[in-house]
C-alpha cells in the first residue's frame, strides 16, 4: 500500500468525520431547546457555583451544585437522564439563558463559556476541572452571580493528534524514511520469521496452551504480531505476562488502548512491583489506578517536593482571588492576582517538567490511551515495544500516534466484534452507503493511478488489525481458544458462526448456571442457560417516535426505535430474577437501541439502581452473570435495522456469563435471511422459548 496514499486518505476521512461530529453537536444545539438537551443527558441545567480548588496536576477544579429550588435538597429530583453525562467527558460551562425553561427555544453558546473534564456527578452536583488557561474566564462567569449549565462538548484535540500523526507519516514517506516496521505494517516487506524465546520461563503458570502459545508468538515475532482474543478469552491476562516478560529482559514498553478503561484494566492487573506510570487526565482513570498517575505521582513521590512549594503558593493566591463578599478582590488588586498565578505557575510549569522527565524516565512500562501515547511528556523517550490492546476498537489513525517511532507492535483485539464508532461511513469521495451493515469491510474501491495490490481503506472503520489480518492472513496471529466468561450453550452460536467452532468454554464455566451462586435459588429462571421470549404475535409493536425538529435530522436521536412492551418484558424478568436472590450488580438489560435504553431506565432505575441498563455498543468488553437482551424490532416489514451488523449481535449474544435471556419478535427477525435468521433458528433449537402475553406481565 502506498504510504503518503494512505496518508492523505485518512486525512480526507478524518477531516470528514471532524465535520460530521462538529455538524452533529452543533445541529443539536442549535435545534433542540435546552431542557431537551438535558433530557437525552448531553446537558446539566439549573447549577450554581459553589467553590473552586486546585486538583491534581495544578488544575482548577470547578464544583457547581444542582439548584435546590429547581431539583429539591440534594437534587432528589434531578432527572436520571442527566447521568448522560459522565466522568471524563468535556463540557461547555455555559451561563443559562434567562427566563423559563419553556421560553427557551434553541441555543448558542457564546464565548463566554469554558471548556473541561467532568471529575464527578453525584447528587450534590457536578465537579470539572478546567483547563489551565482559563481561569480568568472562569471569575467572569461567577462574577455574573447567574445560573450556569453544561453540556457536552465535541473533542476536536483528539482529532488534531491524528491528522498531525497521518500528516507526519506523509511526511516521512515522501522523504523515503519509513521506519522498518512502517515498510511491514504497509505490506512494503515481508514480517520476519518468528523466533524462538530461549529459555522461557512462564511467570504466570495459569495460562492456557492458547495463551502460552500468544505469548511465543508475541515475544518471538521481530516486527508485528497480532492476539486475536475472541470474548472472555483473557487477551489482558496474555498481555500481562508478555509485558512482564519483557521488561523481564530488560525492554521498555509502551501500552496503549484506544479507551481510558482498556488502560486501566491492564493497569490494575500489573504487578506492584514493576515501574510503571500511567499517563491521562487524573478526572478519566479509575480511582485504583491514581497510584500510577503521573498527575498524582508529580505530586507524592519524592521527586515531586520541588513541585509541591509552587504549588501550595499558585493555592493560596487562587484562594484569594475565589474569595466572595467583603474580601473579594476587586480591580486592579484582582488583575495583580493574576498575574501572579500566572508568573507562579510558569515556574510550576519548569520544575513539573523537571520531575515528569525523571518519573518517565525510570518507568519500564509506561501507559496511556492512544491519544495520550502523543502526550508531551512522551516526546523525547525511547520504547523497544509499543503494545495495542483492544486495537480492533481503536481507529487507525489513532494506532499512529504512538507508532511514529516504534521499531516493534503487539496488536491484541477481535476484528469479530464492534469496529469504532464511525459518523461518516463513507469518505468524501464516494457517496453513502449509510447501512451500518457488515459491509463496513468491504474491499475498498481501486487504487487511483498507483498498481498497489491494497489500496487504503475507504472508511475510517477499517482498523489496522482488521488491514493487517487482510494483507498477511491467519499467520500474523494467534487465537486465544479458550474462554472464561461463557456457559457452554451460550457460547456455541457465536464460535460455531464466527470463530471458526474453535471456541473451548473453560471447565470453571461449561455448565455454570445462576442456580450455582450460593445467594440463588433453583428456579425456572435460574436453571437454564438460554430463555427467548419471543414475542411475535403483535402485543409487541416498535414504535419510532423520534423528537427531531422538522426536516432536520438529528443524528443522535434518529436510531429512536423503542418497544415499550418489551421494556415491561424486561421488568417482568427482572422481577422473576430478583425474587430468586439475584443481586442487581449481578444483572444487565442490553439493547442496540438508545431509546429503548432511556425507556428501561425510566421503568427501571428508580426502584433498582445497581441493574446496569445501557447499549450493546457501550457493553463490549464488559459482562455480567445474567444478560437481559432486548432487541426492539417488531414490524411486518421485516426491518432488523442495525441488528443485521453481525459483529453487534456477537458483541449483544456474548456478554452473559450464566444466563442470557433474550426478547425479540422471531418473526421480524427471521425475515431476512443471514446471521440474525439463523441464530434466531438456534435460539428456537436450543434455548427456553416462552410466548409471554401482555396480561401475563402486567
Ligand atoms: N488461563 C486462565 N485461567 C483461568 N482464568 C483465566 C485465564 N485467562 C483468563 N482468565 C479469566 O478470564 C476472564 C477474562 O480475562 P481477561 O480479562 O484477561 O480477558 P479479556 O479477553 O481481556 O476480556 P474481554 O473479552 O472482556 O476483553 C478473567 O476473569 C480472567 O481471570
Amino acid at each position: 500500500m502506498d504510504i503518503k496514499h494512505f496518508s492523505t486518505t485518512q486525512l480526507d476521512l478524518l477531516a470528514a468525520e471532524l465535520a460530521a461530529d462538529l455538524t452533529a453537536t452543533q445541529e443539536l444545539l442549535s435545534t433542540l431547546p435546552p431542557p431537551t438537551l438535558a433530557k437525552n443527558g448531553l446537558a446539566i441545567l439549573n447549577l450554581l457555583p459553589s467553590s473552586t480548588r486546585t486538583g491534581l496536576g495544578g488544575k482548577t477544579i470547578l464544583d457547581l451544585d444542582y439548584d435546590s429550588a429547581v431539583y429539591g435538597p440534594k437534587g432528589a429530583e434531578v432527572p436520571t437522564s442527566s447521568s448522560g453525562i459522565r466522568s471524563g467527558d468535556i463540557v461547555r460551562i455555559e451561563q443559562q439563558p434567562a427566563g423559563s425553561a419553556t421560553k427557551w427555544v434553541k441555543t448558542e453558546l457564546k464565548k463566554g463559556g469554558v471548556e473541561g473534564v467532568v471529575q464527578r456527578v453525584n447528587e450534590k452536583g457536578i465537579s470539572i476541572v478546567l483547563g489551565e488557561s482559563d481561569e480568568e474566564a472562569v471569575d467572569k462567569l461567577l462574577a455574573e452571580g447567574k445560573k450556569l449549565w453544561v453540556v457536552k462538548a465535541g473533542n476536536e484535540v483528539v482529532f488534531r493528534k491524528m491528522e498531525l500523526a497521518m500528516r507526519r507519516l506523509g511526511e516521512i514517506a515522501e522523504a523515503g524514511q519509513e521506519s522498518r516496521l512502517m515498510r511491514v505494517l504497509f505490506g512494503h516487506d515481508a514480517p520476519s520469521a518468528v523466533q524462538e524465546v530461549e529459555g522461557l520461563q512462564f511467570l504466570d503458570d495459569g495460562l492456557n496452551e492458547s495463551q502460552r502459545e500468544a505469548v511465543r508468538f508475541a515475544l518471538g515475532s521481530p516486527d508485528v504480531a497480532l492476539i486475536h482474543g475472541p470474548p472472555g478469552t483473557g487477551k489482558t491476562q496474555t498481555f500481562i505476562e508478555v509485558i512482564r516478560q519483557l521488561t523481564g529482559q530488560g525492554k521498555r514498553v509502551l501500552v496503549c488502548g484506544p479507551s481510558n478503561i482498556s488502560v486501566d484494566n491492564i493497569v490494575l492487573r500489573l504487578p506492584p512491583s514493576l515501574p510503571a506510570v500511567r499517563i491521562g487526565h487524573p478526572a478519566r482513570l479509575l480511582p485504583n489506578v491514581l497510584a500510577r498517575s503521573l498527575e498524582v505521582l508529580t505530586r507524592t513521590s519524592e521527586e515531586a517536593q520541588i513541585v509541591n512549594d509552587v504549588r501550595k503558593e499558585v493555592d493560596e493566591k487562587l484562594g484569594q482571588l475565589m474569595m466572595k463578599g467583603k474580601g473579594r478582590l476587586k480591580g486592579s488588586a484582582r488583575k495583580e492576582g493574576w498575574r501572579d498565578v500566572r508568573e507562579l505557575r510558569k515556574e510550576f510549569r519548569v520544575r513539573e517538567a523537571k520531575c515528569v522527565t525523571d518519573l518517565v524516565g525510570r518507568a519500564k512500562v509506561v501507559l496511556a490511551t492512544l491519544h495520550g501515547g502523543g502526550a508531551r511528556q512522551l516526546r523525547d523517550q525511547k520504547f523497544d515495544v509499543v503494545i495495542i490492546d483492544e486495537a480492533s476498537q481503536a481507529l487507525e489513525a489513532q494506532c499512529w500516534i504512538p507508532l511514529m517511532n516504534a521499531s516493534k507492535l503487539i496488536l491484541a483485539g477481535d476484528h469479530l466484534q464492534l469496529p469504532p464508532t464511525v459518523k461518516t461511513e463513507t469518505n468524501s469521495r464516494s457517496d453513502k452507503s449509510k447501512s451500518k451493515s457488515a459491509k463496513d469491510t468491504k474491499p475498498p474501491e481501486a487504487p487511483p493511478a498507483s498498481t498497489s495490490k491494497y489500496p487504503p481503506p475507504t472508511t475510517l472503520s477499517t482498523t489496522l488489525f482488521s488491514r493487517l489480518l487482510a494483507i498477511y492472513g491467519p499467520s500474523i496471529k494467534r487465537l486465544l481458544n479458550t474462554q472464561y466468561r461463557m456457559h457452554t450453550q451460550i457460547m456455541t452460536y457465536p464460535s460455531v458462526s464466527l470463530y471458526n467452532n474453535e471456541l473451548i468454554a473453560a471447565p470453571s464455566v461449561a455448565t455454570h448456571l445462576l442456580k450455582d451462586l450460593p445467594h440463588v435459588e433453583d428456579t425456572d429462571d435460574t436453571s437454564v442457560p438460554l430463555i427467548f421470549y419471543d414475542t411475535q404475535g403483535g402485543d409487541y409493536p416498535e414504535s419510532t417516535d423520534a423528537p427531531a425538529a422538522p426536516g432536520k435530522k438529528v443524528n443522535l436521536l434518529a436510531e429512536s426505535t423503542s418497544n415499550p412492551n418489551e421494556a415491561l418484558l424486561c421488568a417482568h424478568h427482572l422481577r422473576l430474577l430478583l425474587d430468586a436472590g439475584v443481586k442487581e450488580e449481578e444483572i444487565a438489560i442490553i439493547t442496540p437501541y438508545s431509546a429503548q435504553v432511556s425507556l428501561l431506565t425510566n421503568l427501571i432505575r428508580s426502584q433498582h439502581p445497581a441493574v446496569e441498563i445501557g447499549t450493546v455498543d457501550g457493553f463490549q468488553g464488559r459482562e455480567k452473570e445474567v444478560v437481559i437482551l432486548s432487541l426492539v424490532r417488531s414490524n411486518d416489514k421485516g426491518e432488523i435495522g442495525f441488528l443485521g451488523e453481525k459483529r453487534r449481535l456477537n458483541v449483544a449474544v456474548t456478554r452473559a456469563r450464566r444466563c442470557l435471556v433474550v426478547i425479540g419478535d422471531g418473526e421480524t427477525l427471521s425475515r431476512e435471511k443471514g446471521w440474525v435468521k439463523d441464530w434466531v433458528a438456534f435460539m428456537e433449537e436450543n434455548a427456553e422459548v416462552r410466548f409471554t402475553g401482555l396480561d401475563e406481565i402486567q
